[in-house]
């Protein structure tokens, strides 16, 4: 099935926040987090921006692995507002074309390509140099749609339930990326 973009969807080039503030890829409050920005695109597509800082490093000066494929991951699961569905990663498949220096910043796309019942298929790209330089990262993704109780279960259920009794409408959609 091709996707969809939810009526409701930010509109292109809105920002759009962060889904939990703890959050490792998007979250202000995490110090060593990647402080993502992502913005709407056209269609079910995401733009996004992620600097490269000195917490980031695997070889001395170049980034970790493990963390520009977080980059990816975050721009990916991010396309799930868009589509306002709840979903989470459940394959994740990363070429690394080019090293990724400190400081450097990474230009993000992603697009969700398909969807199947539960399955959301998308993929991402990382330029370096600009929007339109080199790509360094490219990934592709299946995400799985799951319902709240997902977090609720694995996760700490005294935030999720905090979150979801958030009087601001929005808010608490965003956290939970759920058709309101
Ligand atoms: C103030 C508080 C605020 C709180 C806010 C909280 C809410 C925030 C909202 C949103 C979070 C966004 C977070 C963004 C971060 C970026 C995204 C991540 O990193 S997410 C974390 C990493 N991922 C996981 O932790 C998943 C762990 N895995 C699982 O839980 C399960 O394995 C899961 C849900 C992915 C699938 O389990 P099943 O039991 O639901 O599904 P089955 O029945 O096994 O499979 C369904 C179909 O999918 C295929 N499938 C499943 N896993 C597959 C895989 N790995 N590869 C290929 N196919 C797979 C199967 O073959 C099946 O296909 P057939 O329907 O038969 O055609």
């Amino acid at each position: 099935m091709k996707p969809v973009r939810h009526p409701d969807a930010p509109l292109p080039g809105e920002l759009l926040g962060a889904h939990y503030e703890q959050c490792f890829g998007c979250g202000g409050a995490q110090s060593h987090g990647l402080h993502l920005e992502a913005r709407a695109g056209e269609g079910v597509t995401v733009i996004a921006e992620f600097t490269v800082q000195p917490a980031h490093q695997g070889a001395p000066g170049l980034a970790h692995g493990g963390v520009l494929a977080s980059a990816l991951d975050e721009t990916l699961g991010s396309l799930n507002w868009l589509l306002r569905t709840i979903a989470v990663t459940g394959r994740l498949e990363t070429d690394f074309v080019r090293p990724v220096p400190v400081g450097t910043t990474l230009y993000l796309e992603a697009e969700v390509t398909a969807m199947a019942g539960r399955k959301i298929y998308s993929t991402a790209t990382g330029r370096i140099g600009g929007p339109e330089g080199p790509v360094a990262v490219r990934a592709d993704a299946l995400f799985l749609e799951v319902e709240v109780e997902h977090f609720v279960h694995h996760g700490r259920e005294e935030e999720i339930q905090a979150a979801m009794s958030d009087p601001d409408q929005v808010r608490r959609a965003r956290a939970f990326e759920v058709n309101p």
